[in-house]
């Protein structure tokens, strides 16, 4: 008879957050963003949780979860996976585009939410060893502290918009009052550092292009990069430029950015693969991607092809066990492991920090959403970004507790909304009426 604790119940809560107007190719972000909370307790009491995409397919996928786990061991959660992927719901006709061409509605064969199971396995799996999770997860613990990079985006402005965005919300420093405020220059992007500097101490920044002309865009990066001339400066236009374009900015711009993040996608029959180590070729910049290699068909002919330096392997989309298998290889082929983010709550950021602690090798700073959405943590214990970085807590686990009265509230967000998939064109078409999606014209170019 086992005498380890055995699963009792899951439990997948859907939620709501505020985001404000950020601009991508893709659109405008709404104002509110839906996200997918799994918990799973065990009958020692403990309780495990995982964060995930939102939306209606992802819910049915990780509801589908529960036959298969409940009264099992939690030092069987490898077979309770390997059983979900073979018996778990999963959305029909993936085509296998993947997000080369930035389709989020392809988000939902990207990622993988069993993810956000693994992650509450290994969340009680650590509760029950009393270790933290990055020290049981990969190859183990790399590193006791995270450095995150500063996420800067373009920003529309929400008072023309008849939609329920965040206003004044938070007059606790420049960070809270910039991140509402219409960011469409060089300036306001330089602006919009400092503040998220201040308040997190960020050495690094990365900046959502795709939605200026990519000269404009460029010279917000010159214009950071003589503010912060110690930076790394990332730009990602998600693609958005022909080949012939990113090449010719490279060359001008080329000294301010540190690499490029999909600076160019598909285009003429070649798939974005191809394109991108093209671009390599022509200009040596370092690239990175979250659209060309986001499984493991797709890694094996970018590497290949040598067409990205850093994969951000985002554990959402490769699993836990998975990203850190990208990290191994990468990091024993002299490349670079980073990870991807979209709009998260806290405990997917106490999941970067954890997989990224486990990461080896000389890793990228890596991606957050979450300064935007600081101040509606759902854990009272939720992981800090204190002087660019988070610390591993000394604690179980993912390290965080939920918040029940805080979870429920953000359930109620979620109630209040007609429709649980992202679409960014339906803000946008407040800004340019009839605007509609073009994965090679940024998006106010029109
Ligand atoms: O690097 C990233 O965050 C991305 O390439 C794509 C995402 O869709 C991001 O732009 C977002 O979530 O708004
Ligand atoms: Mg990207």
């Amino acid at each position: 008879m086992s005498v380890f604790p055995k699963i009792t119940s899951l439990k997948v809560v859907p939620v709501a957050g505020y985001d404000s107007a950020l601009l991508t190719l893709s659109g405008c972000h709404a104002p509110l963003f839906t996200r997918n909370i799994i918990i799973v307790t065990d009958d020692s009491g403990n309780e495990g949780i995982g964060e995930i995409h939102g939306g209606d397919d992802i819910t049915k996928m990780l509801q589908s979860y529960e036959d298969i786990i409940i009264g099992r061991p939690i030092t069987e959660y490898k077979n309770m996976l390997n059983d979900v992927r073979k018996h778990g719901w999963r959305v029909a006709n993936d085509s296998g585009q993947g997000l080369q061409e930035l389709d989020l509605s392809n988000l939902k064969f990207v990622v993988h939410a069993e993810a956000a199971l693994e992650c509450a396995l290994l969340d009680l799996y650590g509760k029950f060893v009393n270790l933290p999770m990055c020290d049981i997860i990969g190859e183990g613990r790399q590193r006791d502290s995270v450095e995150m990079l500063g996420y800067l985006f373009y920003i529309a402005d929400s008072n023309k918009m008849d939609l329920p965005y965040l206003k004044n919300d938070d007059d606790s420093d420049a960070w809270g009052r910039v991140r509402r405020q219409e960011t469409l220059t060089a300036e306001g992007i330089v602006k919009q550092a400092k503040a998220a500097q201040e308040r997190y101490g960020f050495r690094c920044f990365k900046l959502k292009g795709g939605v200026l002309k990519g000269k404009e865009e460029m010279k917000a990066v010159t214009a950071l990069h003589e503010a912060f001339p110690d930076a790394r400066i990332n730009l990602d236009p998600n693609g958005a430029w022909s080949l012939d374009e990113a090449i010719a900015l490279t060359k001008k711009y080329g000294d301010a950015l540190t690499y490029a993040e999909d600076p160019c996608g598909p285009e003429n029959g070649f798939s974005g693969r191809e394109i991108m180590s093209f671009y390599k070729n022509a200009t040596n910049k370092p690239v990175a991607t979250n659209m060309i290699a986001t499984d493991w068909k797709q890694i094996y002919p970018s590497l290949m092809m040598k067409s990205v330096d850093i994969i951000l392997a985002d554990p959402h989309f490769w699993g836990i066990e998975g990203s850190l298998r990208v990290a191994s290889i990468l990091n024993d082929w002299g490349l670079t492991w980073g990870s991807h983010s979209n709009n998260h709550f806290d405990v997917t950021l106490a999941l970067y920090a954890q997989v990224s602690a486990a990461a080896p090798g000389n890793i990228t700073p890596i991606d957050t959403h979450f300064i935007w959405q600081d101040g509606q943590q759902l854990c009272d214990d939720a992981l800090q970004i204190r002087n660019g970085e988070i610390k591993i807590p000394d604690r179980p686990g993912l390290g965080i507790n939920l918040n029940h009265e805080k979870l429920e509230k953000a359930h109620q967000q979620y109630l209040s909304l007609k429709n649980h998939d992202r679409d960014d064109s339906m803000a946008m078409q407040y800004i340019i009426p009839g605007w509609k999606y073009n994965h090679k014209q940024p998006t106010l170019v029109r």
